[in-house]
Order: structure tokens, then sequence, then C-alpha cells
């Protein structure tokens, strides 16, 4: 059985301009993200990772080829609260308890009291945070409030979320925690995923498929489709089969760099 799809790039290219000249941020981008599938991006700073999230999430308009979010542009997908977007920083509002924070999109939406109490409670859980509805973003750890915020992007169930370098600013064993608690919230949501990172273990660890992409300009370089099963525990990050996927995707940042 063939997955749908879910996003569907075509030749997508954006050029910003700016006061030093064109920035060409994304090079005849082609690419096919299908349902379930969990997709990192991976390559040095200023290849157009965010670029390219930010236009699936109708954040940036291309200049160039086309793009489809479930069946529809980008625009119609947004509309339709296709996704959830997870930002670097947790962004969390400081005068909001946590449960506030989740509400705030919710409450935007126009959902009930009773209904925005309901979706907090679920995805509180979700993310191992029940209990913490009523803490304030200062008071948990930079990985809890990471975690709120992934809550926050869960709440009104998009089936595609986006995830732009969520854990970049916390500690490895931080990071190796969270990172298996978000393949398990896949594996239970079964919710198509774009993330982005600098981590080469991160990005095999986590990914169905990973994108490498190279800065002159944005370009996708290589895309593989990881032979690794689904259910990982950390120690498969020891295997062979996990070690030859690192270094092809070592290979394909090395392809894609110049040194001068
Ligand atoms: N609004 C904008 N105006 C002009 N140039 C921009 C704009 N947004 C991004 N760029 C440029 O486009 C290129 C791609 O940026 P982007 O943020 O997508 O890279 P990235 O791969 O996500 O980098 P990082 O890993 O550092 O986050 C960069 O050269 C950046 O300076």
């Amino acid at each position: 059985m063939t997955s749908s799809l879910k996003i569907s790039a075509n030749d997508l290219s954006l050029t910003f301009q700016t006061n030093d000249g064109p920035v060409h941020a994304l090079s005849d981008v082609n690419l096919d993200i299908h349902e379930g599938d969990f997709v990192s991006f991976i390559g040095p700073s200023g290849c157009g990772k965010t670029t390219f999230l930010r236009v699936i999430a109708d954040l940036e308009q291309p200049t160039g080829g086309s793009i489809t979010v479930n069946g529809v542009s980008p625009q119609e997908a947004r509309l339709a609260r296709a996704y959830g977007y997870v930002f670097q920083a947790a962004g969390l509002y400081p005068w909001r308890n946590i449960g506030g924070n989740i509400k705030l999109p919710l409450e935007i939406m126009g959902f009930s009291k009773s209904e925005q109490q309901q979706r907090v409670t679920r995805v509180l859980e979700m993310v191992d945070l029940a209990g913490f509805e009523n803490k304030f973003p200062w008071q948990l750890s930079g990985g809890m409030q990471q975690r709120a915020s992934i809550a926050r992007a869960l709440a009104f169930d998009a089936d595609i979320l986006l995830m732009d370098e969520p854990f970049g600013a916390l500690d490895e064993i931080v990071r190796d925690h969270l990172n298996e608690q978000l393949l398990e919230l896949w594996a239970k949501t079964n919710k198509t995923i774009g993330f982005v990172t600098h981590s080469i273990p991160e990005a095999v660890f986590l990914s169905t498929k990973i994108v490498v992409m190279s800065p002159r300009p944005g370009r996708v370089t290589d895309v593989i489709d990881s032979p690794l099963p689904k259910g990982r525990p950390l120690e498969i990050r020891d295997t062979p089969e996990f070690l030859e996927v690192a270094q092809r995707v070592r290979e394909g940042l090395r392809a894609g760099h110049s040194y001068d």
C-alpha cells in the first residue's frame, strides 16, 4: 500500500531580494513527503532548511516552481490548519501558564472552553507533562518548555508537524531523551514530521527520510530513505546499519560543502 502524498515540491525555488543583491535560498528543490514520514533536513547554516519549512507553512512565497501541502496550496493548507509549527526557542508567553499557552491558539480558533480544556489535558499527557498545566514557563526546565511547545503545536490536531531545530539548544542527555519521546509520539499519532537539525546522529536516529542540503545555492544533494526499523532504541546508534546511514549523510554534506 502506498501512503498518500502530504508535501510535494517541484523545481521549487526561492530567491530573496536584498540590498546586497539576490540571495538564492532554495534552488530547484524536488521532494515528495508521504503520510507518516519523518523527514529530517540537514545541511550547513544558510542552506535553506528553515526557508523550506517556512514555504510549506505559507510563511514565505516561492519565486519559482510549485509546492502542494495535503494536495492543495500552502495557503489553503494553512487556512485548513494542516500543520503545527515548533520553533527553536520554545516561545512560550511568560505571563501565561503552560495550560494558557497551549490554549492561546485554540482561543483564537474559537474552540469552546470545555474543548480547550480537554485538548490541553490530552496533549500534556502526550508529551509527559500531565500535572504541569498551572506552572509558568520559567518554572520548567528547557527540555520541559520545549515539550510544552510541542504540546501547543499538537493541540489542534494537525497531521503535519514542522519542527525547526527544536532541541538544538539542549544538552545531549536531554536531547536523547526528547528524541526517544518524539519517536514514541510519532509512532502513536502517525503524524508526518518535517524536522530541521544540524546533528547527523539526531537526523539518522529520528528519520525515515533524510534530506541533505547544500548552500550553493540551497539545493538537495541527497535524499536517503532509511533502512532502520521504525521502533528504535537509542542503542541502535551503535549498529553497523546506523553508522552506514550516518556515513552517507556525512558524504552528502561533504559533497555539497566548499572549503574555501
Ligand atoms: N527574509 C529574508 N530576507 C533575505 N534573506 C533571507 C531571508 N530569510 C532567509 N534569508 C537567507 O536565505 C538563506 C537561507 O536561510 P535559512 O534560514 O533558510 O537557512 P538555514 O539552512 O535554516 O540556516 P540555519 O541552519 O543557520 O538556521 C540564508 O542565506 C539567509 O540569510
